[in-house]
């Protein structure tokens, strides 16, 4: 779909039709191709402009079709024949022009854009690379360094950085197909030879080989195994140093290789399932589009320990009026001069004004009389968090929000402290809450729709990306944890180091493995909450066994290290050794290595070798079976929801799609059978126990994980 219109007199205007974001499908292709043809073929037509309608040029090839036979005119040779047409080409860039969108840009002969337009080639995000040519062009229009630079993180750039780099020609603030219409007129019998980037030389720094292996060194180190941002610099490379066509070829191959990746398969699947959590909807049947939000002016946090410090700077950097409450002096002096370094630093990065007066700070919380949403963020405690609820609804306007930032407690028994407990929500954050991408809204049985709707725009509002999720221990994150430490101390228990645990959870793309992790976010955390479970209690006198707790497997290991102060890198000493409280590199630890050889021969545990094949399939297994457990029980509405909260918030690889996606590319049979496997061989522990959805959706022929809402559906209809 494009249209074609004679403008001036003797300029052809191609328009792309395609909503939301023009992109180039089989049909919008075809109708390049076609209107091309015409506006070459009319005598009348001198110059053409392509552009895109409601204001955007185009968001690349459509995605969509990635997953089918591919159809309609290839975009490769549709872009030559721009390129080597005998009239120049203009392209007016409005909104966006992404991916085969900038490709097909770089194919015209000039590029016009708005100044609020965004460029970029986004390619690598998606598994792939810019295989329409966009990695032997853009470094022959903008150079090599810059080339690797947009072509290996994908990032967009706005237009005036687009024209600093020369990849658009001119930008303006009036209308820009006006004003490429008149630019066409004025090139219209100008030489193109010059024009078409293909034939550049690709200019090159005099150390392009060790630009490119500087880059390809950081590009491995950071990819954790992703194979699109290599092949990425695999193409520059090609570009650098191959005439064009060979370079193509080489662009080709390497394409190819992405394509029928499964890592592509898993971005692409990532791409929409990020999309679809936005489309939230609850089991009482209340959904995105039926429930409006309320408008959120001015908010609070109470408590201003990590998690309230973070929330507080989220929220004034999205231009929220913020009353921050810390009823301690001592921690608020600490709280306000930490605040006002993570505003200043924030906004010197993004060359703005700290929005340090966007917040007012307060020991009293009747402070937050006047607000509309209150954040309470204090120690995770119960009682306490009861306390606070109580206090804020006798405070606080009666349509106040008012917000838990509980990783995992009831939020049922807060909203039951309130005089409006449809007004309870969670909102549970993650460390460090300015920076980290994900919330999750959790609503209780009371809470409303309006709630929900509100908490998620709100979300929306601080760039987090939002998912609704039901409200049960741990909620989503925190309980799919659990099992996989579980299985992590299993392991040690039965020969592990936690050097080798955590060394095939990071090859497996984790930033982090298990132990390093624990370290890093501190042993004390998790201790606490085992202790006030009445699970840590290792003194055998109590009458308890040291390794079987309520009826199933316990390993005391963690709270063996807590008990004698290591509480990981605060303390310098955790499941590794650090030079100093504080230090990041962490070493082994022999001492550590002593302990688990005592711990073993005291329980008379012989230790086994335990390859990597079962540190993943324990590990990961054991947390995907409660991934399904989540759905069984409606605690998540969709796979995608579970994946977007794992990718963004545990760090899970994004090129293997999240924990369930994953499942289903390993196939469900094969995650079934490992489990009854390792159930069998540890029928003690519960979360090796296949679910019921599990075994349904593997009765049902393992299908798609798009098709795995409709087995939900009827499992759960049979509860
Ligand atoms: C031989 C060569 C073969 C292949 C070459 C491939 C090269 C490519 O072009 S790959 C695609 C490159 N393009 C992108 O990566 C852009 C992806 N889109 C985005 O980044 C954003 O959507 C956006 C364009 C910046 C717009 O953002 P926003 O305004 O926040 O809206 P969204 O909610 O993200 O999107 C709205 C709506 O549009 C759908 N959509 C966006 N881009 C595409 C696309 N390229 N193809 C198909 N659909 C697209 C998106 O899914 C949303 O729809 P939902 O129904 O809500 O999912």
């Amino acid at each position: 779909m494009a249209q074609y219109t004679r403008v001036s007199g003797s300029v052809g205007l191609i328009t792309l039709q395609s909503p939301p974001v023009n992109a180039l499908s089989a049909a919008v292709r075809q109708g390049i191709v076609d209107l091309m043809q015409r506006a070459l073929s009319e005598p009348e037509v001198k110059s053409v402009v392509i552009c895109g309608q409601n204001g955007i040029f185009c968001g690349g090839a459509d995605i969509k079709e990635f997953g089918g036979q591919m159809s309609g005119p290839p975009l490769i040779p549709m872009i030559h024949a721009i390129e080597a047409a005998s009239k120049p080409v203009v392209a007016a860039i409005e909104g966006i022009a992404l991916g085969g969108g900038l490709e097909l840009a770089l194919g015209c002969h000039y590029r016009i854009a708005h100044s609020k337009a965004r460029v970029g080639l986004p390619e690598v995000t998606l598994g792939l690379l810019p295989g329409a040519g966009g990695s032997q062009r853009l470094p022959r229009l903008i150079g090599v360094p810059a080339a690797l630079d947009l072509i290996t993180t994908g990032r967009h750039v706005t237009a005036a950085e687009a024209l600093k780099f020369g990849l658009v020609d001119q930008i303006t603030d009036h209308n820009t197909v006006n004003v490429a219409v008149k630019f066409a007129q004025r090139v219209a019998d100008q030489p193109l030879d010059a024009r078409r980037i293909s034939t550049h030389p690709c200019l090159c720094p005099s150390d392009v080989a060790v630009l490119f292996e500087e880059v390809m060194q950081r590009v491995r180190r950071t990819a954790r195994g992703a194979i699109a941002p290599i092949a990425c610099v695999q193409a520059v490379r090609a570009a650098a140093t191959l005439p064009y066509n060979q370079g193509m070829e080489r662009e080709r191959e390497l394409m190819a290789t992405l394509f029928t990746s499964g890592q592509a398969r898993a971005l692409q699947y990532f791409f929409f399932a990020q999309r679809a959590v936005g489309r939230w909807s609850m089991p009482s049947g209340a959904r995105w589009d039926t429930s409006k939000p309320r408008p959120v002016h001015k908010a609070a946090v109470i408590g201003l320990g990590t998690m309230g410090r973070g929330i507080t700077v989220a929220l004034a950097q999205a231009g929220f009026s913020v009353v921050a409450v810390e009823t301690q002096e001592k921690q608020l002096m600490e709280a306000k001069q930490a605040i006002s370094g993570m505003l200043e630093r924030g906004a010197k990065r993004r060359g703005v004004a700290p929005a340090l007066d966007k917040i007012n700070y307060g020991r009293n919380i009747q402070s937050v009389a006047d607000v509309d949403l209150v954040i309470e963020a204090v120690f995770e405690d119960m009682a306490l968090k009861k306390k606070v609820f109580q206090q804020l609804s006798a405070v606080c306007k009666p349509s106040t929000f008012l917000c838990s930032n509980t990783s995992g407690l009831d939020i049922d028994q807060l909203a039951c402290q309130t005089r409006n407990p449809e007004l309870v929500v969670g909102m549970h954050f993650f460390a460090p809450a300015h920076v980290m991408k994900l919330l999750e809204v959790v609503y209780g049985p009371k809470s409303s729709p309006l709630a929900v709707a509100t908490a998620m725009q709100l979300g929306k509002k601080i760039g987090k990306v939002s998912v609704a999720v039901g409200n049960c221990r741990g909620f989503v994150g925190n309980r799919m944890l659990k099992p996989y430490l579980e299985q992590a101390l299993f392991l040690l228990e039965e020969g592990a180091t936690p050097e080798f645990v955590d060394q095939v959870l990071e090859e497996f793309g984790f930033a982090m493995g298990v132990f390093r992790m624990s370290d890093l976010s501190g042993l004390d955390v998790g201790w606490k909450v085992r202790l006030a479970d009445g699970l840590a209690m290792p003194d055998p006198t109590m009458g308890q066994p040291t390794r079987l707790r309520q009826g199933r497997r316990y390993s005391p290991l963690g709270d063996l290290l807590c008990e004698q102060g290591r509480f990981g890198q605060k303390t310098g000493r955790g499941w590794y050794q650090y030079d100093k409280p504080g230090s990041q590199v962490a070493k082994p630890d022999p001492w550590l290595h002593s302990f688990l050889d005592e711990y073993r021969a005291r329980h008379a545990l012989v230790a086994h070798r335990i390859d990597h094949q079962e540190v993943l399939e324990r590990c990961l297994y054991s947390m995907i079976n409660e991934g399904f457990r989540i759905l069984e029980d409606g605690i998540a509405a969709g796979p995608e929801d579970i994946d977007v909260i794992y990718v963004f918030g545990y760090s899970w690889p994004r090129h293997r799609g999240g924990p369930m996606f994953y499942a289903a590319t390993v196939g469900l049979n094969k995650v079934l059978e490992r489990l009854e496997h390792y159930y069998q061989a540890h029928p003690d522990v519960p979360s090796l126990q296949p679910c019921h959805l599990l075994r349904k959706l593997v009765a049902s022929g393992s299908p798609p994980i798009q098709k795995w809402r409709e087995v939900i559906k009827k499992v759960r209809s049979q509860l």
